[in-house]
């Protein structure tokens, strides 16, 4: 029979034999692959049914007996199995139509016996013939009746035997296996049959147990082949899966009439089948992307063994009689889908882990042999391929770090392990350095903050004995009207509680206060002046803002505050007019360094204006250029071109000219983009400069006009704040929160290193927020200031008009201006 050479699932139509055989309707073709269809038209009513079908097939198998059989449909299936490929014979049909004649045959007699046994006889024969591989079989037999699974190979001799099976189809890597089905090793062909009539016997007990009919049931009779082989040492062996798959009948419920427990039966079957059919034309159409096997447990059980990698035939078998005309159409409209299932099979080849690790440590000790042959060939000694031991590598490690010290000069490396070694001991010490650099860096920090806190603390308590010198009094001397405090020694200031308990007691029994300048106050501003410069020159000729520590021991120039202080009004003035005083005074530095930035930035801004005009100058002459060299080539090439003697393209002047002058303007072109370029980045960076100096400056003034005003106001603030209960209790409050919240951003910080600047600048607004609220307090009810400064250095606020105007302003027009540079 001629075999049809695309990879498609393969389908076989086998008749049961019949006296009856309706031939007026159906007729075989002489090729053996085709069979037509005719059905009589109903002479009584209309009919618009189609009554003609011709089906294509592998073969039809017409009369065939059961070796015809299994040598035209089967035996190139079981050899293809054991060379490694999965392999599925399944028979279809409706009941009676010889489904079970042909997969398994009669058990009685060996002439007629089917498929099933023929195979094993075979398989066997085969395997005992192939002497350079070894196979190992494993049978199991499974059958699913109404969506249930049961293992044949079982001893199955109650109901409930049947109910305590629990097999559940599972799926790896897109093969399908039944946990808990019993797969029984088979040496021989005798073992192999006896497994299959076992499963035969337990099938049959369960018919009587469970009063059902063997017709009702799908049988799946599955053979596992190992090979390995036996000549090579390769680590490689094939397992291949053969399932031999009796399908129960498809004939349909209406027809059957069933009742009951038959009804049942018929639904599941006519459930499992058409689900199965639904799967095959899923497979069989490309387009369809979703092929549901899981509907139930015949499809999902059957997921890998139809078509794809699965060497897959069907057998449809038909009863070709008159009264079965319906069931044969339809089992052949199955089989004909079935032929357009793809199938691409492939071995199954697995790596067996065991004979890999021995392969490896083969091929590892004939390497090592090799190179210690080769070394000795080469006259190389001492060298070791064995892995480096502890006290190797620990005088690795040492070797390294001397290197790093430069206590040695070289590393002698000898092996490719120890060349690994010595990266690996690098990698460590780099660590470990990284580890100290972030420490220190970390612990530099913290002690920075401190500091900070402690300078942010001294800060306050000058400004509150300014107050109180400026009132007469001294610490512990009470005055009984003003917050004296004067002389107070450092570890009394650092107590802010005892401090204001003081000051209260101070207050009730009247004792006055002297002015003088205390050494708590001198020592601090010692403290200061040793606080390296708050400004260093920059390369561009900028200067850069001094860095908070650096600010905030400027920020305590005593002498700074001691100057204005006499002359202050008791009333603040307005902040213009103040920030105005603070640019002559504490801020005179730093805004002379932010004229001097911002000036460097206004010329910068201006070349980049000029350089951008003559950029487009340039580009706009390019383009003029460009077109008369065009004109001129045209013009050439229309005359008809000149060549010398070397073949070369004669121009006259004036084109020559063009193109030198566009040449020397491109390269102009180039240079002043290129310097564009540099300035634009120049700009940016000066940019930032002024930002941040004008940052640094408003910041600064507002400490600096709280500490002169509103603090020296809030001695009197404070003593109303201290006459009520309330406002006791809301100084109280401020200042816990203050603590609180440093408190916690100080473990914040330790926390996260990263989180510092943003922290910082957090811990800024709050304490600019507190002395605000404190200010807006007091009696005078100062506007609210503003102290959200945003990145560009702009103010947000409701009353700051005024001190808008005052404050610098940064022009941004270089930022915006866009050159036609392309
Ligand atoms: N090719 C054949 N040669 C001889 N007898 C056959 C052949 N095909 C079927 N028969 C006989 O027909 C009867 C029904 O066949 P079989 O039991 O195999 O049908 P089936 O399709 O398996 O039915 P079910 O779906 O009920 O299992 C059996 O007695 C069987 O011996």
């Amino acid at each position: 029979m001629p075999q049809r050479t695309s990879n498609k699932v393969k389908v076989y139509v086998r008749t049961r034999p019949t006296n009856n055989f309706a031939s007026e309707m159906i007729g075989i073709g002489r090729d053996n692959r085709t069979i037509s269809i005719h059905r009589t038209p109903s002479a009584s009513v209309v009919d618009n049914n189609i009554n003609d079908w011709t089906f294509h097939f592998d073969g039809v198998c017409h009369n065939d007996n059961q070796e015809v059989i299994f040598d035209s449909i089967a035996k190139d299936v079981v050899d293809r199995s054991l060379d490694g490929y999965n392999g599925t014979i399944m028979c279809y049909g409706q009941t009676g139509a010889g489904k079970t004649h042909t997969m398994t045959g009669f058990a009685e007699s060996y002439q007629n016996r089917g498929i099933i046994p023929r195979t094993l006889q075979h398989l066997y024969q085969e395997i005992n013939a192939r002497q350079d591989v070894s196979y190992s079989v494993r049978i199991a037999y499974l059958e699913i009746y109404n969506d249930q699974m049961c293992d044949l190979l079982r001893t199955l001799n109650t109901e409930s035997d049947y109910q305590l099976q629990q097999l559940s189809i599972g799926e790896s890597s897109g093969l399908i296996y039944v946990k808990g089905l019993s797969y029984r090793i088979a040496n021989s062909e005798e073992e192999a049959l006896n497994l299959l009539f076992e499963g035969e016997t337990n099938r049959a007990i369960g018919q009587h147990i469970l009063n059902k009919q063997s017709s009702r049931s799908h049988c799946i009779f599955t053979i596992l082949i190992e090979c390995r082989s036996m000549l090579s040492s390769e680590d490689k062996y094939t397992i291949s899966k053969l399932n031999l798959v009796d399908l129960a009948g498809s004939e349909r419920l209406a027809k059957t009439n069933s009742e009951g427990v038959t009804k049942r039966e018929a639904t599941f079957i006519n459930k499992s089948l058409s689900f199965l059919e639904q799967a095959v034309l899923n497979l069989s159409d490309k387009k369809a992307n979703s092929h549901n096997f899981r509907s139930s447990k015949l499809t999902h059980a059957l997921k890998d063994s139809i078509g794809g990698r699965c060497n897959t035939v069907m057998v449809a078998n038909i009863w070709p009689e008159m009264q079965h005309l319906e069931e044969t159409v339809s089992t052949l409209r199955f089989a004909s889908r079935m032929m357009c299932v793809p199938a691409e099979p492939i071995i199954n080849e697995v790596i067996d882990p065991l004979k890999a690790l021995e392969n490896y440590k083969r091929e590892n000790k004939h390497l090592r042999e090799e190179l210690a042959l080769h070394d000795a060939l080469i006259h190389r000694t001492g060298i070791s391929y064995e892995p480096i031991s502890e006290q190797q590598l620990y005088e690795i490690e040492n070797q390294c770090r001397r290197f790093v010290d430069g206590t040695l000069d070289e590393i002698e490396v000898k092996s490719l392990r120890q060349v690994q070694a010595v990266f690996n001991a690098f990698r460590n010490i780099c660590r470990a350095t990284e580890r100290d650099i972030e420490k220190k860096h970390h612990d530099r920090h913290v002690h920075a903050n401190k500091y900070e806190y402690e300078q942010q603390d001294n800060q306050k308590m000058f400004a509150i004995n300014q107050n109180a010198n400026s009132m007469g009094g001294t610490a512990g001397d009470l005055d009984g009207q003003n917050f004296g405090l004067g002389a107070a020694s450092k570890d009394q200031r650092a107590n802010k509680e005892a401090l204001l308990k003081m000051t209260r007691n101070k207050r009730q029994t009247g004792a006055g206060a002297t002015t003088t300048k205390t050494p708590g106050i001198q020592q601090t501003n010692v403290k200061d002046k040793s606080s390296p410069p708050g400004l260093k020159p920059t390369g561009t000729g900028l200067q850069r803002v001094s860095t908070d520590d650096e600010q905030f021991s400027r920020v305590k120039e005593p002498s700074d505050m001691l100057d204005t202080k006499d002359q202050r009004p008791h009333t603040p003035p307005g902040r213009a007019a103040a920030f105005e005083e603070f640019k002559q005074t504490r801020g005179a530095n730093l805004n002379k360094i932010y004229l001097e930035n911002k000036e460097i930035m206004t010329t910068k801004k201006k070349q980049f204006g000029e350089l951008a005009r003559r950029i487009n100058q340039t580009k706009a002459e390019i383009d003029k250029t460009r077109v008369d060299a065009e004109r001129k080539k045209n013009e050439r090439l229309t005359m008809g071109e000149f060549l010398n003697e070397n073949g070369e393209t004669i121009i006259d002047e004036e084109e020559y000219e063009f193109i030198a002058k566009l040449q020397e303007l491109k390269s102009t072109y180039r240079v002043d983009y290129d310097q564009w370029k540099n300035l634009k980045s120049e700009i940016t960076y000066c940019q930032n400069l002024v930002n941040q100096c004008q940052n640094r400056l408003l910041q600064e003034f507002d400490i600096w006009y709280n500490e002169c005003y509103l603090n020296k106001n809030n001695s009197g603030a404070m003593d109303n704040l201290l006459t009520s209960n309330k406002n006791t209790n809301d100084y109280h409050l401020y200042d816990d929160a203050a603590e609180r919240f440093e408190r916690m951003q100080k473990e914040l910080l330790l926390s996260d290193l990263d989180s510092m600047p943003f922290r910082q600048a957090q811990m800024r607004t709050n304490r600019r927020h507190i002395f605000d609220a404190a200010a807006t307090q007091g009696p005078w009810k100062q506007a609210p200031t503003t102290t959200v400064i945003n990145n560009s250095g702009s103010f947000h606020g409701r009353t700051y008009d005024q001190e808008q105007q005052s404050a610098p302003s940064i022009s941004t027009s270089g930022n915006r201006q866009k050159p036609m540079v392309r």
